[in-house]
């Protein structure tokens, strides 16, 4: 694998996890765009917020998608990353993207189970199962619109790094005979 791999989808959708796992089984390097930007800028998502407001948070994740992109590299992204044409195209343009998708329930449960207020403060203001709910509905087409493939990422970890190396694998075995998707 050469080309990038990008991880769309909604918080709660294992991102991050699912990147780190995928990273070590295919030996690539692995890289998080709200970490890096985290670590570079020596504050969290929360503090950035409050201090530059949504639209400097996003200013600064695009910049981020771009510094961290690279060869051989499973690129964790942030649920939002896909609000911008610009990275949804450049992300298409770059590599594969890959949409993990999963219901609302499951979602809520891993964001109840595991909340990290400091990485995703409040979207809405509305209590946590109305607000999965209402920002899913907007951005699932831009997910989709972003993605090459599609995987159910509400089953056990191991089972969503098979489907992504297999639906990868199709893709791969595609465009060997010729065929461009
Ligand atoms: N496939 C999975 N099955 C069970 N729990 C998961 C799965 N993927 C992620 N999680 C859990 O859900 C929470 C959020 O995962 P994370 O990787 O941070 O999601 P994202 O980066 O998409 O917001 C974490 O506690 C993680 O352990
Ligand atoms: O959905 C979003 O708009 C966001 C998701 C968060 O990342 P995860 O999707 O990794 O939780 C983080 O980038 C930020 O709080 C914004
Ligand atoms: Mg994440």
């Amino acid at each position: 694998m050469t080309q990038p791999l990008f991880l769309v989808g909604p918080r709660g959708c294992g991102k991050t996890t699912i990147g780190m796992l995928l990273a070590e089984v295919i030996r690539c390097r692995f890289v998080d765009t709200d970490r890096w930007l985290q670590s570079q800028v020596q504050q969290t998502v929360a503090q950035l917020v409050e201090q530059e407001g949504w639209a400097g948070f996003r200013a600064r994740e695009t910049a981020a998608l771009e510094a961290v992109t690279a060869p051989s590299t499973v690129v964790a992204t942030g649920g939002g990353i896909i609000l911008t044409e610009y990275n949804r195209r450049y992300m298409r343009a770059q590599g594969k993207v890959i949409y993990l998708c999963a219901p609302v329930p499951v979602l809520v449960n891993r964001l109840l189970a595991s909340p990290e207020e400091a990485l995703r403060p409040s979207l809405t203001g509305k209590p946590l199962s109305e607000e999965v709910q209402e920002v899913l509905k907007q951005r699932d087409r831009l997910y989709r619109e972003a993605a090459h493939v599609v995987v159910d990422a509400s089953r056990e970890p191991d089972r969503v790094v098979s489907e992504i190396s297999a639906a990868l694998a199709r893709t791969a075995r595609r465009k060997q005979g010729g065929v461009y998707t």
